[in-house]
């Protein structure tokens, strides 16, 4: 029978569990996530245990990452399930804060990101979106002190902001990304894919296929903005409102023009009726 992990939704309970947790020199490993857990997140679990003798995960449902106009109210909610999955994964604390505890009366600093790594993709539809992020992750790295830190390639600019948020602030934790778990149609697995129809789920994977297509198309050669409108037009003819899609160089995420300017990195954003999906591949 698998043992519950423990779980603590204040500053002052997390810290006496992390206490306990690092007696005899233990590492920690913190994930974190907004839960409604699916294998990719699980798959970010257990490298955290290969990379370290302790693993916290942070579930948290960031409002200042959301704009009013956003799916804050209506992200999926799955606590129960949630904890079942980390306790069959043995793993050792749950951090869930309440918004109170996280974002106390009178909160008032926020962590803002600059540079190529912000600039551009998610940023120019989701302003908000990555000095939400990087604040609150800011806080989790300080809350929790971790060692390591596993993000997902799924979300991979946010992986970027994290790493250069990371190191700019001397926060002494190891960012480490983990590759895209995917269905079987290669659509790349998320929290928000419940939002689809049964009928959009069944186009949802063409945005992965297309950019695979565009990806082929530059490694045998050609161009990479033929090859770009290429796979946009796949991806509008399945029904998705681009947002964008861009091939950046894979480490600073800096434009690029040529297939020479560095290893590539394609990345999508598009909205599928009312949901929206971002995906990327390595060229
Ligand atoms: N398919 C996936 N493969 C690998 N990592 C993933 C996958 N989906 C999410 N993650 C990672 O899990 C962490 C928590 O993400 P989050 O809880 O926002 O889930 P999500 O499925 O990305 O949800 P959303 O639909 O909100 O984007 C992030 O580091 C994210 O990159
Ligand atoms: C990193 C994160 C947990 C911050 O709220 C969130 O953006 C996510 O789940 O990817
Ligand atoms: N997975 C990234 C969190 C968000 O879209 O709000």
């Amino acid at each position: 029978m698998p043992r519950s992990p423990l779980i603590a939704r204040t500053v002052p309970a997390l810290r006496r569990s992390l206490d306990n947790l690092r007696k005899r020199k233990a590492t920690v490993a913190l994930v974190p996530t907004m839960g409604a857990l699916h294998d990719g997140h699980m798959s970010l679990v257990r490298l955290a245990k290969r990379r370290a003798s302790r693993v916290v995960v942070s579930i948290f449902v960031n409002p200042t990452q959301f704009a009013p106009t956003e799916d804050f109210g209506a992200y999926p909610r799955t606590w129960k399930a949630d904890i079942a999955k980390l306790a069959a994964e043995d793993v050792d604390l749950v951090w869930h804060p309440t918004v109170e505890a996280m974002y106390p009366e009178g909160f008032a600093t926020r962590i803002v990101p600059e540079g190529p790594a912000h600039a551009g993709l998610e940023d120019r539809f989701r302003p908000h979106f990555f000095g939400g992020v990087a604040t609150v992750v800011g806080k989790l790295f300080t809350q929790c002190r971790p060692d390591v830190a596993i993000f997902g390639e799924k979300d991979f600019q946010q992986l970027r902001v994290v790493t250069q948020m990371a190191g700019d602030l001397d926060l002494g934790v190891k960012v480490v990304g983990s590759r895209t778990v995917r269905e079987r149609d290669g659509l790349a697995m998320s929290s928000r894919n419940v939002y689809l129809s049964a009928e959009e789920r069944q186009r949802a994977a063409t945005l992965y296929h297309a950019m695979k297509e565009s990806a082929q198309r530059i490694r045998a050669g050609e161009a990479i903005a033929p090859a770009m409108a290429h796979s946009a037009g796949m991806i509008e003819k399945a029904g998705f409102a681009l947002d964008y899609l861009e091939a950046r160089h894979a480490e600073t995420l800096a434009p690029v023009t040529s297939r020479k300017d560095g290893p590539l990195r394609i990345l999508v954003a598009a909205r599928l009726g009312t949901t929206r999906l971002i995906d990327n591949i390595a060229v």
